[in-house]
């Protein structure tokens, strides 16, 4: 009876801005109940996947709901969403956060939730810091996140997100709008947490993926996921999130699915390491983000500038970056001294 009043009765609108494959999942979810535009920065693609109602670069077979529309432009998305109590959801890579917002500066938008997962790159930056500074403190904004792959949030299949954000008005709308039907949304303040967890996450779906692919067994990907939560909760509480969240959906749970689950493509550029093959071709082949691949470097320098204690982390990133070979990672953690769990 509870969970009915917290489910959105009323019709939305809601404009995603970023059309790979989980902008588009999202978009389809949401297209169950609400009025969804859904932008991308390719106008050839889009008008193709208006035109077929399906994403077919990178979320074929999928067809699109009825209520789901491609936007003609950008000025177009962001109109659909004038009315308060709309929602504006930014669907890029991290790498995308900041050339999107810049375009976002100065408009009229209700407020901005972002679904990314990572430090930026050159700035070690999460993305609710790069929103500030783009945005300032003027736009209420949020994370969404949780364990949730775009293929299976298609289909219709049950998932569970949590809600970032320290305004209680955003957390209501998103939670409003978004939970329903197969998918449960939860709130949640800590915004460092939620995205600490989503960013390491990657780093050791990579690391899960190379053990298994080197066939070291369950045993061993078991223990790198138990380890790999205590490097991810070091990081997280030394940026200022808390415990608990990470033993949540969007610490434990998205570390679980991540490192197990063959859909992810983090998970299957540790897979594609382990079989000997040079990062540029498994990321083509991938077709798809990574985002492990660039939180791995932005991740190993903020945790030797806050002096906290990531071996996994520094271990992928020297297979990523410095040539080390996915035998040598294990060899590498295997002979660390003892120490107390
Ligand atoms: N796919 C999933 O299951 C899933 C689930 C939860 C969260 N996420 C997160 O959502 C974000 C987007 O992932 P995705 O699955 O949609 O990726 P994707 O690879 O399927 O699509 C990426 C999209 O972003 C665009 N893009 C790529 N590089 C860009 C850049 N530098 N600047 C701007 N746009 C760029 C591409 O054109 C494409 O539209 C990632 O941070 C990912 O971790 C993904
Ligand atoms: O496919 P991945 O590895 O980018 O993971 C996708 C989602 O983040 C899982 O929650």
């Amino acid at each position: 009876m509870q969970e009915k009043t917290k489910q959105a009765d009323a019709v939305r609108k809601v404009s995603v801005l970023g059309a790979g494959a989980w902008g588009t999942a999202v978009a389809m979810a949401l297209a169950q109940r609400h009025d969804v535009l859904l932008w991308g920065r390719n106008a050839a693609a889009l008008q193709e996947m208006g035109r077929a109602r399906v994403n077919a670069a990178y979320l074929p077979g999928y067809a699109f709901p009825d209520r789901l529309q491609v936007a003609s432009d950008f000025d177009a998305a962001l109109t659909h969403v004038a009315e308060p109590g709309s929602l504006l959801i930014a669907a890029s890579p991290v790498a995308g956060l900041r050339p999107l917002l810049q375009q976002l500066k100065g408009r009229p938008i209700p407020n901005v939730v972002w679904l990314c997962k990572g430090f930026e790159y050159d700035t070690g930056l999460l993305p609710h810091q790069i929103v500030r500074e783009v945005l300032g403190d003027t736009v209420a904004g949020g994370a969404l996140s949780g364990p949730s792959f775009a293929q299976e949030v298609a289909k219709g299949l049950p998932c569970a997100l949590t809600i970032a954000s320290d305004s209680a008005a955003l957390r209501a709308c998103v939670v409003e709008t978004a939970h329903g039907g197969n998918v449960r949304v939860y709130s949640s303040e800590d915004l460092v947490g939620v995205e600490v967890g989503g960013a390491v996450k990657n780093v050791l779906a990579i690391a899960t993926g190379a053990a298994d692919g080197l066939g070291l067994g369950l045993n061993a990907r078991a223990a790198l996921i138990t380890r790999g939560l205590a490097e991810i909760t070091r990081l997280g509480v030394a940026l200022g999130g808390q415990t608990e969240t990470f033993m949540g959906l969007t610490g434990m749970g998205d570390l679980i699915l991540t490192c197990t689950g063959d859909l992810s493509r983090n998970r299957r550029v540790g897979l594609g390491l382990a079989q000997g093959k040079p990062l540029d071709q498994i990321v083509q082949e991938l077709g798809h983000v990574a985002e492990g691949v660039p939180c791995a470097k932005a991740v190993r320098e903020l945790a030797v500038r806050r002096g906290v204690d990531m071996p996994i982390t520094n271990a992928v990133a020297g297979v990523l970056f410095d040539g080390d070979q996915p035998q040598a990672m294990v060899t590498r953690l295997l002979s660390r001294d003892p120490r107390g769990e």
